[in-house]
């Protein structure tokens, strides 16, 4: 390969590069760096100083501490550090960097920059999967377990109530059996949408597994926890009002069976979602289309219901 000016190099460098001397204004700007941060080089060459295009002073700071440490195992250098830069129009990029000092007297130091919007949309797309049940676009199990056990200590912490609803479609085996299952994943969904629609923001809507949902709220005592669920039932009645002929003169209509139950935060999450389960069980057993709240024992005393249920 014949000789090529290093400024070249860095000029056709894909990445951003951005030089900076002792007192942190800019003397180095490739053109990938005009491209990623919408400045022209000769608008910001020996005029900007690279405290401007970091989030904060405190960011700039910081990676001036960094280069100066020995972190990177030596002193002088930066490696693979992530952080982001504010473009001109105030948008924010997220970066890794590596750096060297160019100039022990001076200080100056050069930055080779990699934009990693694509890879953390792409994380974040991943995590969004990770998280969701495909059918309904509620969370799935996996998720709720893991919210369950930040809210329970929010709740012991805080001494705010945490309440769970459970709820279980009643005869949803009929759905697929005579109208088949796309019809039947057609009403998974319906429940997915009436969640969004009947929640609050902070409430937590989840596909359990099968036909069995989950919802989670935060600081709302039980009876109000009732309130919602009864809202969840009513509207499934109305949007899913379906009566379907067994024979023999049986129909099966499709309902919710409902569990409710609250917590002080003070319990493990099975023990929860096991009183939650039984709550939506009895209600079951006694027919369905109804809601029964338990309410949490207090030492041995179930403070509700003969049963410990209290039905609605
Ligand atoms: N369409 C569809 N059906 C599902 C899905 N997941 C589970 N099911 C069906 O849900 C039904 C659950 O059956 P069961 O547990 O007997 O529930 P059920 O018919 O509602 O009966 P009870 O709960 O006793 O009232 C089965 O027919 C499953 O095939 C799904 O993703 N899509």
């Amino acid at each position: 390969m014949k000789h090529v000016d290093e400024s070249v190099i860095v000029s056709l460098c894909p990445d951003p590069i951005i030089g900076v001397d002792g007192a942190g204004i800019v003397r180095i700007f490739n053109a990938a760096a005009e491209k990623l941060l919408g400045y022209a080089a000769a608008d910001v060459i020996g005029v900007l100083s690279i405290a401007r295009i970091y989030p904060s002073l405190d960011d700039a700071r910081k990676i001036k501490k960094l280069i100066y440490s020995d972190d990177y195992g030596a002193r002088g250098l930066i490696e693979g550090y992530e952080s982001a830069l504010v473009c001109s129009d105030g948008a924010v990029v997220p970066i890794r960097l590596s750096a060297v000092i160019m100039d022990e007297d001076d200080g100056g130091s050069i930055g080779f920059f990699h934009d990693l919007t694509e890879r953390y949309d792409l994380e974040r797309q991943l995590h969004i999967l990770s998280v969701t049940d495909e059918l309904t676009g509620l969370f799935n199990q996996r998720h709720f377990y893991k919210v369950m056990a930040k809210e329970l200590d929010r709740a012991k912490r805080y001494h705010h109530p945490l309440s769970i609803i459970c709820f279980d479609l009643d005869d949803f085996k009929q759905v697929n059996d005579s109208l088949g299952h796309l019809e039947g994943d057609r009403v998974l969904r319906t429940i997915g949408e009436l969640l969004k629609d009947t929640l609050r923001q902070i409430d937590i809507p989840v596909r359990y597994g099968g036909d069995e949902f989950m919802v989670l709220l935060p600081e709302t005592d039980i009876q109000a926890a009732a309130k919602t669920a009864e809202r969840i039932r009513k509207a499934f009645n109305t949007k899913c009002a379906y009566s379907i002929d067994k024979g023999a003169g049986v129909i099966a209509k499709v309902s919710m069976s409902l569990g409710v139950t609250e917590t002080n935060g003070t319990e493990k999450p099975d023990q929860v979602v096991q009183r939650a389960d039984l709550a939506m069980y009895e209600s079951k057993s006694s027919g369905g289309n109804s809601t029964v709240l338990i309410k949490q024992h207090i030492g041995d005393v179930v403070q509700a219901g003969p049963s410990g249920g209290e039905r609605i």
